[in-house]
């Protein structure tokens, strides 16, 4: 095509304005997000899609100097103070890193290129002696200590002017309030408020259980918390502190510590009782960083916090003297990123995953995303007040999270991206596994699968409860045997324990025939047990020991219980709406009868008696304590027989106490029965007792 002059006279102006339009729409942009991100702690978008916002800027900005203004987001650091607190004027500025985003080993050996052009240095001269650090993902504070006390902590704020949060920090535990007498007159010790990942996991978890918003991520949250008016708060929020750096600090001239390298200090901070990160190390020339940069991406994920880089400062005091600083960053460091934990994708649809204890967890099915190092195609939604608190529907862009080994979750919508009209997401009513009801209790977030044994999801776990040692006490059915059975489609549901026979377990691996012949000893002997073992081992939902036994004792049988009405279940001792309505759901279930009803066909049985409302129990009214080893019964033996009596089984021995039952190698309540002359019974004597005879 030929060149129309006329037409073209002045292209750079044209290209020039079109330029400030892109600009400016990135500027405000910009601003907003480091708006939210800085002063609300509620950032919009991850902190990938504000870096490539930013980097898209600082390119255009490269590209028409002309347009830069000291407004521009590359010009400044952080963003505005709160209001509400009280500002600080750093004595020395806190400024931001540059950094390197390229996440392969190339971010070092241009880091190491700059410094050494920078510094003159010939191509053969020696390498560079370094500081590798961890990038913490927490935010920057600066303590001020006089005299060896805490006197000031302050936040970076725009870097010139901070945040007075003196009264959130003197609550996190490791930020000492006094030092050593031998540190210098002013000192100012810089490094990062983080909060670990297990702690925020755990704070969440709470959020969740009681309906609240969850956090986004620890950053935020750390940066939250400690940018609350209320120190109550901030104390609540399990905070950390690492130390990097130095502010201002007494001169030379006037007695002040005269440093030589960034190590020597880190060395002191740690010595006057300074957290330091115990990964920091010194590094020789790019290679060493490189080295550094390769070994901690390798650790990242097992680290308690999150990092979302490595820092690399040149070590010699005297050589980032002479190398300096630019507008907002010093030339003498450098961050050199690890890929995203949090990125932005799409939702192309919401599926619903059935756990080993019922749980209904709704997971996003996601257009696949790298993120944290892996691509990831799920991420949990938790439950359904998760998604209706954060908004979320199939096609909306999500900003998802994985950092460390914690499954990977939304965390948020990114707002104003949702296509046309879709529907909200709804629970199913039945389960997506085995097709039973689906409830959700009264105070509870979660959805629950009510199918119990006859659901596959929670065949394993349903079986290990059933073996238990409290429950049906199966001798030798441990996880990896449960495992086994079920993988292996040799045990579907409760009654086929009882149907394998010796050929089927010496069919599996790893199984010897005495092992076998010893499980099917252990299962024969479990046939014969007692009716709150039995109910405790359905694993019906809110249905402990004690209300089993309760349920036994009220009822007297399992055909009364199966009977019972939602009323008459609420007449049992402690006995809520909740147990009642659990207890009715799972009885409600044809397929859960019909496994009671197997199970009983199989042989298993128990002693059964008349409902105690009818008879008053021999033992009412009596506390029984136990003590000791008796010579036939084991400890668990001789309660549940006091209990079925209707006694209670207490731990301590008083003046209340109607019976102290003694065994070998009695203790202490031996003799505190005898001080309070509270009758001592054998083995033989509670027999009696309970009517048994000797
Ligand atoms: N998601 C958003 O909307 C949003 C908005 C604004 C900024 N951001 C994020 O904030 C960051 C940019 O902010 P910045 O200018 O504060 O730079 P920066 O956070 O990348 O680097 C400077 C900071 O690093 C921290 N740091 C951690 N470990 C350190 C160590 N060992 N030595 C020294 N400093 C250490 C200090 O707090 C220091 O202030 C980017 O990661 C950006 O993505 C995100
Ligand atoms: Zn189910």
């Amino acid at each position: 095509m030929p060149k129309n002059l006329d037409l073209f006279s002045a292209p750079a102006q044209s290209e020039q304005a079109q330029a400030a339009i892109k600009i400016g729409a990135l500027r405000r942009q910009l601003d907003r997000w480091a708006h939210q991100y800085y002063v609300q702690d509620a950032p919009e978008v991850p902190d990938a899609e504000y870096d490539r916002a930013f980097r898209a800027l600082q390119a255009l900005e490269a590209q028409f100097p002309e347009c830069v203004t000291p407004e521009s987001p590359t010009q400044r650091v952080g963003g505005a103070p709160r209001p509400e607190l009280t500002p600080v004027r750093h004595a020395v500025p806190m400024l931001s890193i540059h950094t390197e985003t390229d996440v392969s080993p190339a971010g070092a050996l241009a880091f190491d290129a700059r410094v050494r052009r920078e510094l003159g240095l010939a191509p053969d001269a020696p390498p560079v002696a370094y500081v590798a650090e961890l990038k913490f993902d927490g935010l920057a504070m600066n303590l001020r200590y006089e005299a060896g006390a805490l006197v000031q902590a302050a936040t970076r704020g725009d870097g010139e002017v901070g945040e007075d949060v003196t009264h959130n920090i003197r609550t996190i535990r490791q930020i000492p309030l006094r030092l050593p007498s031998d540190v210098p007159a002013i000192l100012e010790v810089r490094g990062e408020v983080y909060m670990a990942r297990a702690d925020f996991e755990r704070l969440n978890e709470a959020q969740r259980e009681r309906g609240q918003k969850t956090f986004i991520n620890p950053r935020n949250t750390a940066a939250g918390a400690v940018r609350q008016l209320d120190p109550a708060i901030a104390a609540q929020r399990p905070l950390r502190f690492f130390a990097y750096g130095l502010g201002e600090v007494t001169p030379v001239a006037q007695g002040g510590p005269d440093f030589a390298t960034h190590f020597d200090l880190l060395q002191q901070l740690k010595q006057w009782g300074f957290p330091v990160a115990a990964q920091t190390t010194q590094a020789l020339g790019a290679s060493e960083l490189v080295a550094f940069h390769e070994r901690i991406a390798a650790e990242r994920d097992q680290l308690p916090y999150d990092i979302d880089g490595v820092v690399y400062k040149v070590d010699s005091l005297a050589l980032q003297r002479q190398l300096g600083f630019k507008t907002r960053e010093p030339r003498w460091a450098v961050a050199h990123k690890f890929p995203a934990q949090e990125m932005v994708t799409r939702i192309e649809g919401i599926d619903v995953q059935v756990g080993r204890t019922g749980k209904l967890t709704p997971v996003a099915r996601l257009a696949p995303v790298f993120v944290g190092g892996v691509t990831v195609t799920n991420a949990t939604l938790h439950n359904l007040f998760e998604i209706r608190k954060k908004g979320v529907r199939v096609g909306d862009e999500v900003i998802v999270r994985r950092a460390g080994d914690v499954i990977p979750e939304v965390v948020g919508v990114v707002p104003g991206k949702r296509p046309s009209y879709v529907a909200n997401f709804r629970m199913p009513r039945q389960c997506p596994i085995c097709g039973s009801a689906v409830v959700r209790e009264p105070g509870e977030a979660n959805h629950r699968c009510t199918g119990g044994l006859f659901c596959p999801a929670q065949r394993k776990e349903a079986l290990l409860h059933f073996a238990a040692r409290r429950a049906m006490d199966i001798d030798g059915l441990g996880e990896k045997l449960v495992d086994q059975l079920v993988d292996g489609a040799v045990v579907r549901t409760l009654p086929d324990l009882y149907r394998i026979g010796l050929v089927g377990l010496t069919a599996l691996e790893r199984m010897g025939e005495k092992s076998a012949q010893n499980l099917l000893a252990a299962l024969e002997k479990s046939k014969s047990t007692t009716l709150p073992r039995f109910l405790f081992g359905l694993g019906i939902r809110q249905v402990g020991e004690a209300t089993a036994k309760d349920l036994a004792r009220h009822f007297g049988s399992l055909d009364a219980i199966l009977q019972a009405s939602t009323e008459q279940l609420l007449q049992v001792r402690d006995v809520g709406p909740v147990v009642a309505e659990a207890i009715h759901t799972f009885l409600a279930q044809p397929h859960n009868v019909e496994v009671i009803e197997q199970l009983r066909a199989c042989g298993v049985h128990w002693p059964e008696g008349p409902p105690a409302e009818r008879t008053q129990l021999p033992l009412a009214g009596m506390t029984v304590v136990l003590t000791g080893t008796l010579p036939t019964l084991s400890r668990e033996a001789a309660k549940d027989l006091l209990e079925a009596a209707g006694a209670k089984v207490a731990g301590s021995v008083s003046k209340k106490t109607s019976y102290v039952v003694a065994g070998e190698e009695a203790g202490s309540k031996l003799a505190k029965a005898q001080e309070l002359g509270v009758p001592v019974l054998d083995e033989a004597g509670l027999r009696a007792l309970l009517g048994q005879g000797a």
